[in-house]
């Protein structure tokens, strides 16, 4: 049972003709693209933005409309994945390395809708290294500076090569194991410079979806 499509393909009901829509990253949200591009092929209207050039190519590919930003005042909804998901909703984001494109847009979404495999819901957040998104200017000094903050850190690599966004930073992965206060080390993170922003996203889902193993979802959520 693909625990990721069956979340996905659940999340994509809820959109309607007429909505603006924005396009999450990763191996979850490629099934809600999919999906999305079968709807639109069967004659649904939408507007769309994306979080990452690999998901703006794959929805076009499917014909899904991709809007320029200026020509939308905000979103409906959003539909993305997560790597930890805690019972507060708090999520960590950024293992595609799409973080700073997938914030923005959640952030003016009204509706932010979480797609994930029950690996995904954790009881206390930080075993999944937190992706923090750094300008490469300096770099050393920035993971000093994460590194003060009580994690590892490591920079991410693609093979031999630095992995550079799409945005042309890098990403530190900080281990931190656990992260009993969020929204502190969110604060605490942003406050070094040539921090462009970090996988902590605290208050910005409405609705998680989770597909279990036995074909199920379960849905949890404000709205
Ligand atoms: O934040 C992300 C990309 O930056 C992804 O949503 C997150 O890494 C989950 O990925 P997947 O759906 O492949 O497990």
């Amino acid at each position: 049972m693909n625990m990721k499509k069956i979340a996905a393909e659940h999340a994509v009901q809820y959109i309607e003709d007429g909505m603006k829509v924005g396009l999450g990253t990763g191996s979850t949200a490629y099934w809600a693209i999919q999906k999305l591009g079968q709807r639109v092929q069967e004659g649904l209207s939408i507007q769309a933005v994306a979080t990452s050039i690999a998901s703006e190519k794959l929805a076009l590919e499917l014909g899904i409309p991709i809007i320029p930003f200026a020509e939308l005042n905000g979103l409906n909804v959003t539909i993305d994945g997560a790597d930890e998901v805690n019972p507060e909703l708090h999520l960590i984001k950024g293992g595609g390395g799409a973080l700073l494109r997938e914030k923005i847009v959640a952030y003016h979404s009204e509706k932010l809708i979480i797609i994930a495999d029950e690996s995904k819901w954790v009881p206390t957040l930080g075993q999944f290294p937190l992706p923090v998104e750094i300008i490469p200017f300096a770099v050393e000094w920035t993971v000093q500076s994460l590194e003060q903050l009580g994690c590892k850190v490591q920079l991410r690599t693609e093979g031999e090569q630095i992995f550079i966004t799409d945005n042309q930073n890098y990403i530190a992965d900080c281990s931190f194991g656990t992260i009993p206060s969020p929204l502190k080390l969110h604060n605490d993170i942003l406050s070094i410079p040539g921090i462009v922003d970090n996988g902590l996203f605290i208050g910005l889902a409405d609705q998680v979806i989770i597909g279990h193993k036995d074909g199920s979802v379960e849905i949890m959520g404000r709205k």
